[in-house]
């Protein structure tokens, strides 16, 4: 089990915690209070600075409880905390519910912090890339459309002539 170095900024926040043995996820709460109306978004103090060993990477990601019942997501899901990063762990709320606002007290659980190990690569600049099944199909390439196709827009009605 890997360990990582927290700073608590704020007396009385706890430490990040997984709500189950074997979740991915361990919690992040908000040290202040926030409300925020239909398409708004906070950046979202959690209290907390930590050290990632070298080769690893923080995962801010969105708790799906909140999305699903508030519509609360995050706008950069998920947020990267670099190992050499030192400074407090903020998380960018959304508020994308079209009608309700969404108020957080001190103490929330916002978001889960996923810790992984990373990958560092090298880029080598080459003329042509290898050939490959896929080749540069992308997008819907395979379809996969949806079963229930919307109609099309009505077309715009002439204006009345004078
Ligand atoms: O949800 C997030 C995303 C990022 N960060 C912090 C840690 C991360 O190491 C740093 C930079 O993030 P990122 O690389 O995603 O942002 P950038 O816009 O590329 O900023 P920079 O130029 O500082 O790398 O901000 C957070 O606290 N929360
Ligand atoms: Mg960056």
């Amino acid at each position: 089990m890997v360990e990582i170095l927290v700073q608590r900024l704020d007396d009385e926040v706890p430490l990040p915690s997984y709500a189950h043995p074997g979740d991915a996820g361990a919690d992040l709460t908000t040290t202040v209070d926030v409300r925020l109306e239909p398409g708004e978004r906070a950046m979202v103090p959690t209290g907390i600075a930590i050290s990632l060993p070298a080769g690893y990477v923080a995962l801010v990601h969105p708790r799906s409880g909140l999305a699903a019942r508030f519509g609360l997501s995050i706008v950069n899901s998920p947020g990267t905390v670099d190992a050499g990063y030192r400074g407090e762990i903020k998380v960018m709320l959304v508020n994308l519910d079209p009608r309700s606002p969404v108020e957080l007290r001190r103490g929330d659980r916002i978001a889960q912090l996923v810790i992984q190990q990373v990958e560092h690569a090298r880029f080598v600049a080459v003329e042509r890339l290898p050939d490959s099944v896929r080749g540069d199909g992308g997008y819907g390439s395979t379809g996969g459309f949806l079963t229930v196709v919307p109609d099309p827009e009505p077309e715009p009605s002439p204006s009345p002539k004078e």
